[in-house]
Protein backbone atom coordinates (compact mmCIF):
# COMPACT_ATOMS: atom_id res chain seq x y z
CA UNK A 1 0.00 0.00 0.00
CA UNK A 2 1.23 3.29 -0.37
CA UNK A 3 0.59 6.73 0.58
CA UNK A 4 -2.32 7.11 -1.78
CA UNK A 5 -4.09 4.80 0.72
CA UNK A 6 -3.93 7.79 3.87
CA UNK A 7 -6.66 9.55 4.29
CA UNK A 8 -8.12 12.66 1.85
CA UNK A 9 -6.31 15.88 2.64
CA UNK A 10 -8.16 18.86 3.69
CA UNK A 11 -9.35 21.32 1.22
CA UNK A 12 -6.31 23.80 0.51
CA UNK A 13 -5.69 26.19 3.22
CA UNK A 14 -6.16 29.97 2.34
CA UNK A 15 -2.60 31.46 1.73
CA UNK A 16 -2.36 32.93 5.10
CA UNK A 17 -3.92 30.26 7.43
CA UNK A 18 -4.77 32.80 10.22
CA UNK A 19 -7.91 34.03 10.94
CA UNK A 20 -8.85 37.20 8.88
CA UNK A 21 -11.50 40.71 8.95
CA UNK A 22 -14.87 39.21 8.40
CA UNK A 23 -14.51 35.80 9.80
CA UNK A 24 -17.39 35.36 12.79
CA UNK A 25 -15.75 37.49 16.10
CA UNK A 26 -16.70 34.65 18.35
CA UNK A 27 -16.54 36.42 21.81
CA UNK A 28 -13.27 37.92 21.21
CA UNK A 29 -13.05 41.86 21.40
CA UNK A 30 -10.29 44.38 20.17
CA UNK A 31 -8.50 47.08 21.37
CA UNK A 32 -6.72 49.99 19.34
CA UNK A 33 -3.54 51.16 20.34
CA UNK A 34 -3.81 54.81 19.46
CA UNK A 35 -0.15 55.88 18.99
CA UNK A 36 2.33 54.01 17.23
CA UNK A 37 4.00 51.49 19.74
CA UNK A 38 8.03 52.02 20.03
CA UNK A 39 9.71 49.03 19.34
CA UNK A 40 12.85 47.84 20.56
CA UNK A 41 14.20 48.03 17.58
CA UNK A 42 13.66 51.66 17.16
CA UNK A 43 10.46 50.78 14.70
CA UNK A 44 7.41 52.81 15.84
CA UNK A 45 4.44 49.87 14.37
CA UNK A 46 1.24 51.80 13.62
CA UNK A 47 -2.23 50.65 14.04
CA UNK A 48 -1.51 48.50 16.40
CA UNK A 49 -4.75 46.28 17.44
CA UNK A 50 -5.07 43.30 19.98
CA UNK A 51 -7.59 41.04 20.11
CA UNK A 52 -8.51 39.86 23.76
CA UNK A 53 -11.51 37.55 25.61
CA UNK A 54 -12.47 37.78 29.17
CA UNK A 55 -14.09 36.00 31.85
CA UNK A 56 -15.69 36.71 34.93
CA UNK A 57 -16.80 40.22 36.30
CA UNK A 58 -14.29 43.11 37.11
CA UNK A 59 -13.98 44.61 40.68
CA UNK A 60 -14.72 48.35 40.42
CA UNK A 61 -11.04 48.56 41.34
CA UNK A 62 -9.84 45.99 38.86
CA UNK A 63 -8.27 43.87 41.95
CA UNK A 64 -9.20 40.67 40.42
CA UNK A 65 -7.90 40.82 36.88
CA UNK A 66 -5.50 38.13 35.99
CA UNK A 67 -3.63 37.89 32.84
CA UNK A 68 -3.44 34.78 31.09
CA UNK A 69 -0.73 34.87 28.31
CA UNK A 70 -0.67 31.93 25.31
CA UNK A 71 1.88 30.27 23.56
CA UNK A 72 3.48 29.97 20.49
CA UNK A 73 0.34 28.88 18.03
CA UNK A 74 -2.38 29.66 21.07
CA UNK A 75 -5.04 32.19 21.31
CA UNK A 76 -6.88 34.86 23.02
CA UNK A 77 -9.72 31.46 23.28
CA UNK A 78 -8.16 30.01 26.52
CA UNK A 79 -11.63 29.00 28.01
CA UNK A 80 -15.00 28.17 26.59
CA UNK A 81 -16.35 25.65 23.77
CA UNK A 82 -15.82 25.58 20.08
CA UNK A 83 -18.47 28.09 18.40
CA UNK A 84 -18.55 30.84 15.77
CA UNK A 85 -14.64 32.39 15.53
CA UNK A 86 -13.42 29.68 17.55
CA UNK A 87 -12.82 26.25 15.56
CA UNK A 88 -11.32 24.77 18.49
CA UNK A 89 -12.31 24.49 22.69
CA UNK A 90 -10.55 26.92 24.71
CA UNK A 91 -6.53 25.70 25.11
CA UNK A 92 -7.17 25.92 28.96
CA UNK A 93 -10.89 25.10 29.59
CA UNK A 94 -10.69 22.87 32.21
CA UNK A 95 -8.60 25.48 33.87
CA UNK A 96 -11.05 28.86 33.78
CA UNK A 97 -14.44 28.67 34.33
CA UNK A 98 -16.67 28.60 37.62
CA UNK A 99 -15.58 26.44 40.32
CA UNK A 100 -12.06 25.82 38.39
CA UNK A 101 -8.76 26.87 39.41
CA UNK A 102 -9.19 30.26 37.87
CA UNK A 103 -12.66 30.44 39.33
CA UNK A 104 -14.43 33.36 37.22
CA UNK A 105 -17.03 33.62 40.23
CA UNK A 106 -13.95 35.31 41.64
CA UNK A 107 -11.07 36.65 39.04
CA UNK A 108 -11.78 38.68 35.96
CA UNK A 109 -9.66 36.78 33.50
CA UNK A 110 -8.29 38.10 30.40
CA UNK A 111 -6.35 36.44 27.45
CA UNK A 112 -5.10 38.61 24.46
CA UNK A 113 -3.74 36.93 21.05
CA UNK A 114 -0.11 37.59 21.18
CA UNK A 115 1.20 40.73 19.07
CA UNK A 116 2.74 39.45 15.53
CA UNK A 117 -0.17 36.54 16.09
CA UNK A 118 -2.70 35.81 13.23
CA UNK A 119 -5.73 35.29 15.56
CA UNK A 120 -7.03 38.92 15.83
CA UNK A 121 -4.13 40.88 16.80
CA UNK A 122 -1.88 42.65 14.17
CA UNK A 123 0.61 40.45 12.66
CA UNK A 124 2.09 39.96 9.38
CA UNK A 125 -0.93 38.72 7.91
CA UNK A 126 -2.74 42.41 8.94
CA UNK A 127 -3.54 45.45 6.75
CA UNK A 128 -0.51 47.51 7.00
CA UNK A 129 -0.55 51.22 6.67
CA UNK A 130 -1.07 51.15 2.94
CA UNK A 131 -3.97 48.63 3.38
CA UNK A 132 -2.20 45.56 2.22
CA UNK A 133 -0.74 42.80 4.11
CA UNK A 134 2.54 44.07 6.17
CA UNK A 135 4.01 40.63 4.94
CA UNK A 136 8.10 41.24 4.23
CA UNK A 137 7.41 44.66 5.77
CA UNK A 138 6.41 43.54 9.38
CA UNK A 139 9.06 44.48 12.05
CA UNK A 140 11.01 42.34 14.00
CA UNK A 141 9.78 41.69 17.41
CA UNK A 142 10.85 40.75 20.62
CA UNK A 143 9.05 39.85 23.93
CA UNK A 144 9.47 43.37 25.34
CA UNK A 145 7.43 44.24 22.62
CA UNK A 146 4.68 41.85 22.61
CA UNK A 147 4.45 42.83 26.18
CA UNK A 148 4.29 46.63 25.63
CA UNK A 149 1.38 45.86 23.84
CA UNK A 150 -0.17 43.93 26.79
CA UNK A 151 0.25 47.03 28.85
CA UNK A 152 -0.96 48.80 26.36
CA UNK A 153 -4.18 46.81 26.28
CA UNK A 154 -4.44 46.53 30.42
CA UNK A 155 -4.01 50.78 29.99
CA UNK A 156 -7.14 50.73 27.89
CA UNK A 157 -9.36 48.60 29.57
CA UNK A 158 -8.22 50.54 33.41
CA UNK A 159 -6.05 47.70 34.21
CA UNK A 160 -3.72 49.05 36.80
CA UNK A 161 -2.14 45.62 38.43
CA UNK A 162 -2.63 42.89 37.66
CA UNK A 163 -3.44 40.40 40.50
CA UNK A 164 -1.61 37.97 38.60
CA UNK A 165 -0.26 37.12 35.24
CA UNK A 166 0.25 33.62 34.13
CA UNK A 167 1.74 31.96 31.53
CA UNK A 168 3.17 28.87 29.46
CA UNK A 169 5.86 28.43 27.16
CA UNK A 170 5.87 31.63 25.09
CA UNK A 171 3.07 32.74 27.29
CA UNK A 172 5.84 32.41 29.94
CA UNK A 173 8.39 34.63 28.34
CA UNK A 174 6.03 37.06 28.26
CA UNK A 175 4.91 36.57 31.90
CA UNK A 176 8.13 36.88 33.17
CA UNK A 177 8.95 39.80 31.11
CA UNK A 178 6.08 41.38 32.87
CA UNK A 179 7.31 40.92 36.49
CA UNK A 180 10.82 42.50 35.34
CA UNK A 181 9.69 45.33 33.35
CA UNK A 182 6.19 46.02 35.47
CA UNK A 183 6.67 44.89 39.04
CA UNK A 184 4.54 47.79 39.87
CA UNK A 185 1.29 45.84 37.96
CA UNK A 186 2.29 42.29 38.45
CA UNK A 187 1.05 41.34 42.10
CA UNK A 188 1.80 37.65 41.37
CA UNK A 189 3.30 35.27 38.62
CA UNK A 190 3.07 31.89 37.61
CA UNK A 191 6.06 30.76 34.73
CA UNK A 192 5.41 27.80 33.23
CA UNK A 193 7.94 25.77 31.08
CA UNK A 194 9.91 28.58 30.09
CA UNK A 195 13.49 30.16 30.07
CA UNK A 196 14.82 33.33 31.78
CA UNK A 197 16.60 33.40 28.41
CA UNK A 198 16.73 31.10 25.15
CA UNK A 199 19.25 28.33 25.12
CA UNK A 200 21.66 27.76 21.77
CA UNK A 201 19.37 24.67 21.39
CA UNK A 202 16.26 26.27 21.63
CA UNK A 203 17.44 29.04 18.83
CA UNK A 204 18.78 26.42 16.90
CA UNK A 205 15.10 24.30 17.04
CA UNK A 206 13.73 27.81 16.34
CA UNK A 207 16.14 28.24 13.49
CA UNK A 208 15.48 24.54 11.58
CA UNK A 209 11.62 25.92 11.61
CA UNK A 210 12.14 28.89 10.33
CA UNK A 211 14.75 27.40 7.72
CA UNK A 212 11.95 25.41 6.70
CA UNK A 213 8.95 28.33 5.81
CA UNK A 214 11.61 30.29 3.96
CA UNK A 215 12.61 27.46 1.78
CA UNK A 216 9.64 27.03 0.65
CA UNK A 217 9.01 28.74 -2.80
CA UNK A 218 5.10 29.62 -1.69
CA UNK A 219 7.16 32.03 0.93
CA UNK A 220 8.37 34.57 -1.49
CA UNK A 221 9.89 36.61 0.65
CA UNK A 222 6.85 36.89 3.23
CA UNK A 223 4.64 38.57 0.84
CA UNK A 224 2.16 35.61 0.04
CA UNK A 225 -0.88 36.84 1.68
CA UNK A 226 -3.03 37.77 -1.32
CA UNK A 227 -2.04 33.91 -3.63
CA UNK A 228 -4.87 31.68 -4.10
CA UNK A 229 -5.82 29.20 -1.22
CA UNK A 230 -3.18 27.02 -1.36
CA UNK A 231 -0.47 29.29 -2.82
CA UNK A 232 1.14 30.01 0.71
CA UNK A 233 4.13 28.47 1.78
CA UNK A 234 2.21 25.21 3.99
CA UNK A 235 4.95 23.02 3.09
CA UNK A 236 7.31 25.14 4.91
CA UNK A 237 5.22 25.80 7.79
CA UNK A 238 3.97 22.04 7.99
CA UNK A 239 7.36 20.69 7.98
CA UNK A 240 8.45 23.38 10.87
CA UNK A 241 5.11 22.19 13.04
CA UNK A 242 6.47 18.38 12.97
CA UNK A 243 9.84 19.13 14.08
CA UNK A 244 8.66 21.50 16.89
CA UNK A 245 5.93 19.01 18.02
CA UNK A 246 8.59 16.11 18.17
CA UNK A 247 9.96 18.92 20.57
CA UNK A 248 6.96 19.15 22.62
CA UNK A 249 6.83 15.40 23.41
CA UNK A 250 8.68 13.18 25.37
CA UNK A 251 10.91 10.13 23.21
CA UNK A 252 8.61 7.71 25.53
CA UNK A 253 5.71 8.84 25.10
CA UNK A 254 6.53 8.65 20.87
CA UNK A 255 7.89 4.95 21.80
CA UNK A 256 5.31 3.41 23.50
CA UNK A 257 2.51 5.06 21.82
CA UNK A 258 3.54 4.55 18.44
CA UNK A 259 7.28 2.35 18.51
CA UNK A 260 7.76 1.36 14.96
CA UNK A 261 4.08 0.61 13.78
CA UNK A 262 3.34 1.09 9.88
CA UNK A 263 0.45 3.60 10.00
CA UNK A 264 -2.73 1.23 9.38
CA UNK A 265 -3.25 0.46 5.70
CA UNK A 266 0.38 1.40 4.93
CA UNK A 267 3.56 0.50 4.23
CA UNK A 268 7.13 2.02 4.84
CA UNK A 269 8.94 -0.32 2.20
CA UNK A 270 6.31 0.71 -0.32
CA UNK A 271 6.12 4.60 0.39
CA UNK A 272 3.81 4.27 3.50
CA UNK A 273 3.93 6.24 6.41
CA UNK A 274 4.88 4.90 10.20
CA UNK A 275 2.39 5.85 13.00
CA UNK A 276 4.38 8.64 14.17
CA UNK A 277 4.97 10.28 10.53
CA UNK A 278 1.15 10.40 10.44
CA UNK A 279 0.80 11.86 13.82
CA UNK A 280 2.80 14.54 12.91
CA UNK A 281 1.08 14.69 9.36
CA UNK A 282 -1.74 15.63 11.28
CA UNK A 283 -0.59 18.28 13.30
CA UNK A 284 1.17 19.56 10.79
CA UNK A 285 -2.19 19.30 8.38
CA UNK A 286 -4.29 21.29 11.32
CA UNK A 287 -1.80 23.93 11.77
CA UNK A 288 -1.49 25.12 8.16
CA UNK A 289 -5.57 25.75 7.93
CA UNK A 290 -5.51 27.76 11.56
CA UNK A 291 -2.11 29.41 11.50
CA UNK A 292 -0.02 31.93 9.41
CA UNK A 293 3.31 31.33 8.50
CA UNK A 294 4.23 34.83 8.64
CA UNK A 295 3.08 34.93 12.38
CA UNK A 296 4.78 31.67 13.00
CA UNK A 297 8.03 33.01 12.01
CA UNK A 298 7.85 36.59 14.08
CA UNK A 299 6.77 34.71 17.12
CA UNK A 300 9.52 32.09 16.60
CA UNK A 301 12.09 34.92 16.10
CA UNK A 302 10.94 36.96 19.38
CA UNK A 303 11.42 33.69 21.20
CA UNK A 304 14.76 33.17 20.05
CA UNK A 305 15.55 36.54 20.88
CA UNK A 306 14.05 35.98 24.33
CA UNK A 307 16.74 36.98 27.08
CA UNK A 308 15.31 38.59 30.28
CA UNK A 309 18.75 40.25 31.07
CA UNK A 310 19.61 41.57 28.17
CA UNK A 311 20.69 45.69 28.50
CA UNK A 312 19.70 45.07 32.03
CA UNK A 313 23.30 44.10 33.63
CA UNK A 314 22.13 40.21 33.06
CA UNK A 315 19.73 37.98 34.01
CA UNK A 316 20.32 37.35 37.83
CA UNK A 317 20.08 41.57 38.31
CA UNK A 318 17.05 42.00 35.90
CA UNK A 319 15.44 39.22 38.31
CA UNK A 320 15.86 41.01 41.40
CA UNK A 321 13.14 43.08 40.52
CA UNK A 322 10.63 40.80 40.08
CA UNK A 323 10.04 40.53 43.81
CA UNK A 324 6.18 39.32 43.86
CA UNK A 325 5.02 35.86 44.97
CA UNK A 326 5.77 33.73 42.18
CA UNK A 327 5.60 29.99 41.43
CA UNK A 328 8.06 28.43 38.90
CA UNK A 329 7.16 25.33 37.17
CA UNK A 330 8.64 22.96 34.71
CA UNK A 331 7.48 19.56 33.53
CA UNK A 332 9.61 16.85 33.97
CA UNK A 333 9.84 15.46 30.77
CA UNK A 334 10.30 18.61 28.91
CA UNK A 335 12.97 18.18 26.51
CA UNK A 336 12.45 21.34 25.08
CA UNK A 337 12.71 23.29 27.78
CA UNK A 338 14.22 21.59 30.27
CA UNK A 339 13.11 21.74 34.11
CA UNK A 340 16.91 22.08 34.89
CA UNK A 341 17.00 25.95 32.94
CA UNK A 342 13.72 26.72 35.33
CA UNK A 343 15.88 25.24 38.42
CA UNK A 344 18.17 28.47 37.51
CA UNK A 345 15.06 30.64 36.92
CA UNK A 346 13.53 29.69 40.42
CA UNK A 347 16.83 30.33 41.98
CA UNK A 348 16.89 34.02 41.06
CA UNK A 349 13.81 34.98 40.94
CA UNK A 350 13.30 36.36 44.96
CA UNK A 351 9.40 35.63 45.25
CA UNK A 352 10.04 31.52 44.76
CA UNK A 353 10.76 28.94 47.04
CA UNK A 354 12.65 26.58 44.01
CA UNK A 355 11.15 24.83 41.53
CA UNK A 356 7.67 22.76 41.19
CA UNK A 357 7.16 20.19 38.48
CA UNK A 358 4.95 18.40 36.73
CA UNK A 359 5.00 15.05 36.42
CA UNK A 360 4.11 13.80 32.79
CA UNK A 361 4.83 11.61 30.57
CA UNK A 362 3.81 13.82 27.78
CA UNK A 363 6.44 16.36 27.16
CA UNK A 364 6.27 20.33 26.89
CA UNK A 365 2.90 20.07 26.07
CA UNK A 366 2.53 18.89 29.34
CA UNK A 367 1.64 22.47 30.50
CA UNK A 368 -1.65 22.07 28.41
CA UNK A 369 -2.62 18.30 29.10
CA UNK A 370 -1.59 18.29 33.14
CA UNK A 371 -4.45 21.11 33.82
CA UNK A 372 -4.96 18.95 37.46
CA UNK A 373 -1.44 20.03 38.21
CA UNK A 374 -1.25 22.92 36.43
CA UNK A 375 -4.76 23.94 38.32
CA UNK A 376 -3.03 23.26 41.54
CA UNK A 377 -0.11 25.52 41.05
CA UNK A 378 -2.76 28.49 39.82
CA UNK A 379 -4.59 27.67 43.21
CA UNK A 380 -1.39 27.57 45.47
CA UNK A 381 -0.51 31.06 43.75
CA UNK A 382 -4.25 32.39 43.90
CA UNK A 383 -6.33 30.77 46.68
CA UNK A 384 -9.90 30.77 46.75
CA UNK A 385 -11.69 33.19 49.32
CA UNK A 386 -12.68 31.31 52.81
CA UNK A 387 -16.09 30.77 52.66
CA UNK A 388 -16.88 32.94 55.65
CA UNK A 389 -15.10 35.66 53.36
CA UNK A 390 -17.49 38.45 52.13
CA UNK A 391 -17.24 39.01 48.41
CA UNK A 392 -15.02 41.71 48.00
CA UNK A 393 -16.51 42.68 44.62
CA UNK A 394 -18.24 45.66 43.37
CA UNK A 395 -19.17 44.76 39.77
CA UNK A 396 -18.72 47.11 36.99
CA UNK A 397 -19.62 46.28 33.23
CA UNK A 398 -16.57 46.69 30.47
CA UNK A 399 -16.01 49.46 28.88
C1 LIG B 1 -1.38 27.73 24.78
C2 LIG B 1 -1.27 27.07 23.49
O1 LIG B 1 -0.26 26.59 23.18
S1 LIG B 1 -2.58 26.97 22.52
C3 LIG B 1 -2.17 25.83 21.34
C4 LIG B 1 -2.50 24.51 21.84
N1 LIG B 1 -2.95 23.74 20.81
C5 LIG B 1 -2.08 23.20 20.01
O2 LIG B 1 -0.92 23.35 20.12
C6 LIG B 1 -2.70 22.40 18.93
C7 LIG B 1 -1.78 21.26 18.57
N2 LIG B 1 -2.00 20.15 19.46
C8 LIG B 1 -1.18 19.85 20.43
O3 LIG B 1 -0.15 20.45 20.57
C9 LIG B 1 -1.63 18.73 21.32
O4 LIG B 1 -2.50 18.00 20.54
C10 LIG B 1 -2.30 19.18 22.58
C11 LIG B 1 -1.24 19.59 23.56
C12 LIG B 1 -3.27 20.33 22.41
C13 LIG B 1 -3.14 18.02 23.10
O5 LIG B 1 -2.37 16.89 23.21
P1 LIG B 1 -3.02 15.44 23.20
O6 LIG B 1 -4.36 15.47 23.82
O7 LIG B 1 -1.99 14.55 23.79
O8 LIG B 1 -3.24 15.16 21.66
P2 LIG B 1 -2.26 14.43 20.64
O9 LIG B 1 -1.01 15.19 20.44
O10 LIG B 1 -2.15 13.02 21.03
O11 LIG B 1 -3.06 14.53 19.27
C14 LIG B 1 -4.28 13.90 19.08
C15 LIG B 1 -4.64 13.98 17.60
O12 LIG B 1 -3.70 13.18 16.88
C16 LIG B 1 -4.42 12.31 16.03
N3 LIG B 1 -3.63 11.11 15.82
C17 LIG B 1 -3.17 10.24 16.75
N4 LIG B 1 -2.47 9.25 16.13
C18 LIG B 1 -2.48 9.51 14.82
C19 LIG B 1 -1.94 8.85 13.68
N5 LIG B 1 -1.23 7.72 13.77
N6 LIG B 1 -2.16 9.41 12.48
C20 LIG B 1 -2.88 10.56 12.35
N7 LIG B 1 -3.41 11.22 13.40
C21 LIG B 1 -3.22 10.70 14.61
C22 LIG B 1 -5.70 12.03 16.80
O13 LIG B 1 -6.70 11.54 15.93
C23 LIG B 1 -6.02 13.40 17.34
O14 LIG B 1 -6.63 14.18 16.33
P3 LIG B 1 -7.51 15.48 16.67
O15 LIG B 1 -6.73 16.32 17.64
O16 LIG B 1 -7.68 16.16 15.36
O17 LIG B 1 -8.77 14.98 17.27
N1 LIG C 1 1.50 23.18 21.60
C1 LIG C 1 2.06 24.46 21.97
C2 LIG C 1 3.52 24.24 22.16
C3 LIG C 1 4.35 25.49 22.27
O1 LIG C 1 4.48 25.81 23.61
C4 LIG C 1 1.77 25.49 20.91
O2 LIG C 1 1.59 25.10 19.77
O3 LIG C 1 1.67 26.66 21.19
Amino acid sequence: MNRSAAPAALPLPPASGGRREGDPPGRRRWVTIEDPLPLESGVRLPGVRLAYETWGQRAADSSNAVLVLHALTGDSHAAGPAGPGHPTPGWWDALVGPGRALDTARWFVVAPNVLGGCQGSTGPSSPGPDGTPWGSRFPYLTVRDQVAAEAALADALGIGRWAAVVGGSMGGMRALEWAVSRPERTGSLLVLAAPAAASAEQIAWGSVQIGAIRSDPGWRGGDYHDAPPGGGPHRGLGQARRIAHITYRSEPELGSRFGGAPQPGEDPGRGGRYQVESYLDHHAGKLVHRFDAGSYVALTEAMNGHDIGRGRGGAERALRRAEMPALVVGVDSDRLYPPSQQEELAALLPGTEGLRLVNSPYGHDGFLIETGQVGSFVRELLPPPSPLTPSPLLLEELP
